[in-house]
C-alpha cells in the first residue's frame, strides 16, 4: 500500500484516478503550512501538488519514504531538483496541459491593458460613462517579441498572426526549422529582439540564465511606449526596474501574472501602478487546463508507484519511446554490471573506476536509462541500497569518481544486444547479453566465455580447469546444501584449459557454500551474485 498526499487543490479529474487504485491510500489536504507539511511528509510515498507548495531540500530529506513528487503544471522551480535526484525521488510534471490557457491569458490581458478595460469597467461600476478617456490601441501592425519559443511561446505566436502582428522571437535552443514552421522571425540576440519589439512577452523557465534577464538595461532598449508581459515566472523581470519604467512612462504598460515572492504582499508598490495589470498567477487557471494537468500528473504518479514506470520522470534522462519496451534491457544492463562487479571483486578489484556500456543500434534510444541501470548494478551491495534507483544511480556513481560512458556499436550484432565493461587498475571485465522486447534477458558472454543463462534470483560464476567431474562435484555440493539449480552453462576456451560455469539457482547462496565450492578440486574461483528484485 502506497500513501499519496494530494494538496494545492489539484483537480478531481486526476485525483479519482489515484483513489480508484486499491493499492493507493490518498489523503487530500489543502495547502499546508510549511511546518505542518514537514511534520507529516514522512508518512507519504508521493506528494502531488501545484505551485503553492514549495518542495524544499528540507522537505525532501524529511520524506523518508518519498518516491515521487508530482507537479500539476509545467514549472518545477518550486522543487529542489538536484536534492530530489540525489535522494532518488522521481519528479513528474504535466508540461503540456495548460499551454493554451496561458496563451489565451496573454491576449486577454494585453488587449485589456491596451483598451484599458479594467479601469473602464471600474468606472462603469462607479456610475460613470467616460468614453473619451478610454482611447485604446490595437495589436494589428505591432511587433510581438517573444522570449522563449517553447510550447506557450509557440501558441502565442500562432494566435498573434491572426491579430495581424509581426512575430519575432529569441530562443537560442530552438532550431531554425521550428521558427520557419511557426512563421516566426529569429532574433539573433535578446538585444536585437528588444530593439524592434512593441509588445514583449516572456515564456522561459526560471533558470540561472533567465533570472533577471529583463532589467533596467534591457527595458531601456525597447522602443518608447512598449508593453511588457510576464506570464512565465517572477524573477525573470526585475520588478523594481519595471516599476521605474512604468512610473516614468517609458513603457505604455505591463502585465504581471507572476511575482518574485508569491503571494504578492498586500502593500506591494506594484499594486498602485495604474498602467500595470496584475493577476494572481492565473495563467493555468482554467477548468480545462486544471483537468488536463491533473489527469496527466496523476496517471504518471500512479504508474511510477505501481508499475515502476519512470518514463515521465524529468530526472531520469535518456529514454525515448515506451518505457515498458526498455524494461528487459535495463534489467539486463543492471544485472550484467552486478555480475561484472562481483567477479572482479572476487579477483581482488573492489574499486571500479570506469563503466563502459555498449549497445546495439536497436537499443540506442534507451542509452541514458540503461547507463543509469549499469551504474545501479555497480553500486548495489556497495552503498546503502534503499534509496538506490535509476534516478540517482548516475549522480551517485559520478560522485564516487566513476567514469560512465555509453556507445552504440554494430559489433555486438543486432537483436537488442548490450555489453557492460567494468575496469579499474589493470583489470577489466565485460559481460554481455541480449534483452528481447518483452522476453527473458540472457547473459551471452562473461569475459571471453560464451554462456547462455537467464540472470534471475542468484547467479554463481565459477572458474575451473576443464577436467572431467567438476560439474558433478559442483552439482552434488549444491544439492547437499539444498540449492536448486535452474540452469547450468559450462563454457571453455579450449579443451583442457580454462573453463567458466554460469549457474543460475533459486533463492540465495550462503558465503559458507561459496567457500565450500572453492575447496572443490579444480574450482579456482566462485562468485555469487544475488540480484535485487525490481
Ligand atoms: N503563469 C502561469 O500560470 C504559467 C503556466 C504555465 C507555465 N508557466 C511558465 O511558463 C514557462 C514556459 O512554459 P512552456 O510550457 O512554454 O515551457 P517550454 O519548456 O515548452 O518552453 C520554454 C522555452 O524557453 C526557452 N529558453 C530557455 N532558456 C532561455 C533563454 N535563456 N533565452 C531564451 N529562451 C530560453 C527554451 O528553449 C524553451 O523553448 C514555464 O517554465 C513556466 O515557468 C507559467
Ligand atoms: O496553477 C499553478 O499551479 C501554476 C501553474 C503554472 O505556473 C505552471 O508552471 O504550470
Amino acid at each position: 500500500m502506497f500513501r499519496v498526499l494530494v494538496t494545492d487543490e489539484v483537480d478531481q479529474e486526476g485525483v479519482v484516478l489515484l483513489t480508484a487504485e486499491p493499492a493507493l491510500q490518498v489523503d487530500e489536504l489543502p495547502t499546508l503550512p510549511k511546518d505542518e507539511l514537514l511534520r507529516r511528509i514522512g508518512e507519504y510515498d508521493a506528494i502531488v501538488g501545484r505551485s503553492a507548495t514549495r518542495i524544499s531540500a528540507e522537505l525532501l530529506k524529511a520524506g523518508g519514504k518519498l518516491k515521487v513528487v508530482g507537479r500539476a503544471g509545467v514549472g518545477v522551480d518550486n522543487i529542489e531538483l538536484d536534492v530530489a535526484t540525489s535522494l532518488g525521488i522521481a519528479i513528474i510534471n504535466a508540461p503540456a496541459g495548460n499551454t493554451v490557457a496561458v496563451a489565451e491569458l496573454f491576449f486577454g490581458t494585453v488587449i485589456g491593458l491596451l483598451r484599458q478595460l479594467h479601469t473602464a469597467a471600474a468606472a462603469m461600476g462607479d456610475g460613470r460613462w467616460d468614453r473619451a478617456k478610454f482611447m485604446g490601441r490595437e495589436l494589428k501592425g505591432k511587433t510581438l517579441g517573444i522570449v522563449g519559443l517553447g510550447r506557450i511561446g509557440s501558441e502565442v505566436a500562432a494566435r498573434a498572426h491572426a491579430f495581424g502582428m509581426t512575430v519575432v522571437a529569441y530562443d537560442p535552443y530552438i532550431a531554425d526549422e521550428r521558427f520557419a514552421a511557426l512563421r516566426v522571425r529569429r532574433a539573433p540576440s535578446l538585444d536585437a529582439l528588444l530593439a524592434e519589439t512593441n509588445v514583449l512577452t516572456l515564456h522561459v523557465p526560471l533558470t540561472d540564465e533567465t533570472r533577471g534577464m529583463i532589467g533596467k538595461r534591457e527595458l531601456a532598449r525597447l522602443p518608447a511606449r512598449s508593453v511588457v508581459v510576464n506570464l512565465a515566472r517572477g524573477g525573470v523581470i526585475e520588478e523594481a526596474a519595471l516599476q521605474a519604467a512604468l512610473e516614468t512612462d517609458q513603457l505604455r504598460g505591463a502585465v504581471l501574472d507572476v511575482f518574485t515572492v508569491e503571494p504578492l504582499a498586500p502593500d506591494s508598490p506594484l499594486r498602485n501602478i495604474p498602467n500595470l495589470v496584475l493577476t494572481p498567477h492565473l495563467g493555468a487557471n482554467t477548468v480545462e487546463a486544471q483537468r488536463n494537468v491533473s489527469r496527466d500528473v496523476c496517471v504518471a504518479v500512479r504508474d511510477a508507484l505501481l508499475h515502476n514506470d519512470l518514463s515521465r520522470s524529468i530526472n531520469v534522462s535518456g529514454a525515448t519511446g515506451e518505457w515498458s519496451e526498455l524494461q528487459s534491457a535495463m534489467l539486463l544492463t543492471r544485472r550484467a554490471a552486478a555480475v561484472a562487479r562481483a567477479v572482479l571483486a572476487d579477483q581482488g578489484m573492489r574499486a571500479v573506476r570506469r563503466v563502459a556500456l555498449r549497445v546495439s543500434p536497436d537499443l540506442a534510444h534507451g542509452t541514458g536509462a540503461m547507463l543509469a541501470a549499469a551504474a545501479a548494478g555497480v553500486l548495489e551491495g556497495v552503498i546503502e541500497t534503499d534509496r538506490l534507483n535509476l534516478i540517482n544511480a548516475r549522480s551517485l556513481a559520478e560522485a564516487r569518481g566513476l567514469e560512465l560512458s555509453v556507445a552504440e556499436t554494430t559489433e555486438l550484432g543486432s537483436g537488442r544486444a548490450l555489453e557492460v565493461s567494468l575496469s579499474g587498475g589493470m583489470q577489466q571485465l565485460a559481460v554481455a547479453g541480449v534483452a528481447p522486447e518483452g522476453g527473458t534477458p540472457r547473459l551471452t558472454r562473461i569475459g571471453s566465455f560464451h554462456v547462455d543463462v537467464n540472470p534471475r534470483q542468484t547467479l554463481l560464476v565459477l572458474t575451473n580447469h576443464d577436467v572431467p567431474g567438476v560439474i558433478g562435484r559442483v552439482g552434488t555440493l549444491l544439492g547437499e546444501r539444498g540449492v536448486n539449480i535452474a540452469e547450468y552453462h559450462q563454457a571453455r576456451l579450449a579443451q583442457g584449459g580454462d573453463a567458466l560455469a554460469a549457474v543460475s539457482v533459486d533463492g540465495t547462496v550462503s558465503e559458507e557454500t561459496r567457500k565450500a565450492l572453492l575447496e572443490l578440486s579444480d574450482v579456482r574461483s566462485a562468485s555469487i551474485v544475488h540480484f535485487r528484485n525490481e
